[in-house]
């Protein structure tokens, strides 16, 4: 059995638990949870218990990794990527990352990537709420392609960034355009996906980014569009909710211990 941690007991931490508790993650047993709020932490803890599965509740990322998990999903957010990532790999323990946002810096993705192979982990960029890294990755391989990021929201999902105002409600606008390293630090929760199909691809200083309002919209549609001399791909996810990146974790940690990986 692997030993599975989570860290950040929210929407999509729940699902990955919900996925143990169902049995769909037979080869993982969840050992510890994290979150910054101690309360969402012991639910889930206790939602565990109910189901026959007794899960340890951490006050701390310290007391987490003292369990010496194989796996961390962390679902909390960049800036707790940012914190744990380089203890965790020296901990032992590869990270499954919704926050792929934290991974917009250079300097610390080189740091990530380093500490992982010097210390026999790894980082899984859940695929979250867009997809396709398999063939953005191969398109970019190809050599001389050019890659953008169109993402549509609603303005309720807009309220409290800076872009928001209230003449959204009645006006489709673009809210952002730019590249991904500029959409994550305006929308530091809200444009991971921007960073993870960068990561596959252009990088994120060369993604270009493109952000629109639409009054009345729920969900989200995240469309990623890459070019090379022979190949132009487009990968368009719409979803009412972020539920698919939570089971985009699930579909993750089913690949690490399957003998066919999707
Ligand atoms: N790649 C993708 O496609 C997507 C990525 N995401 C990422 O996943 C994260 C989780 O999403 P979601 O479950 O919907 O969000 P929620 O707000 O429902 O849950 C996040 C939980 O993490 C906790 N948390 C936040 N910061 C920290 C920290 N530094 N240390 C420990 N716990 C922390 C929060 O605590 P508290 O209760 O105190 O607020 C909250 O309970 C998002 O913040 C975003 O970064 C989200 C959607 C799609
Ligand atoms: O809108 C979404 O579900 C995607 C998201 O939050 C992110 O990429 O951080």
């Amino acid at each position: 059995m692997e030993k599975l941690v989570i860290v950040g007991c929210g929407r999509l931490g729940g699902i990955v638990a919900d996925a143990v508790i169902k049995g769909i993650l037979p080869e993982y047993e969840l050992v510890g949870v994290y979150s910054r709020t101690v309360s969402k932490a012991e639910n889930l803890a206790a939602r565990m218990q109910q189901h026959g599965k007794p899960c340890r509740v951490c006050a701390t990322i310290e007391e987490l990794l003292a369990l010496k998990p194989d796996y961390l999903v962390e679902a909390a957010s960049p800036a707790a990527m940012k914190e744990l990532a380089l203890p965790a790999l020296k901990n032992g323990t590869s990270i499954v990352t919704l926050s792929i946002g934290a991974l917009a810096d250079d300097l610390f993705y080189r740091e990530v990537a380093e500490t992982a192979k010097a210390n026999g982990t790894r980082v899984y960029l859940a695929s979250g709420a867009t997809g396709g890294f398999d063939v953005l990755r191969t398109a970019a391989l190809m050599g001389n392609a050019t890659a953008r990021f169109f993402n549509e929201k609603g303005p309720n999902a807009l309220k409290g960034t800076a872009v928001y105002d209230e003449s959204l409600q009645t006006e489709q606008r673009v809210v952002f355009s730019g590249n991904a390293v500029e959409a994550i630090q305006l929308f530091p929760t809200k444009v991971n996906v921007t960073v993870a199909a960068s990561r596959a691809s252009v990088g994120p200083a060369n993604m270009e980014v493109t952000m629109q309002s639409t009054p009345g919209f729920t969900g989200d549609t995240q469309r990623v569009e890459i070019r090379n001399d022979q190949v132009h791909a487009v990968i368009d996810v719409y979803s009412t909710t972020a539920e698919i990146a939570g089971w985009s974790v699930v579909n993750t940690l089913l690949n690490i211990t399957s003998p066919i990986v999707f």
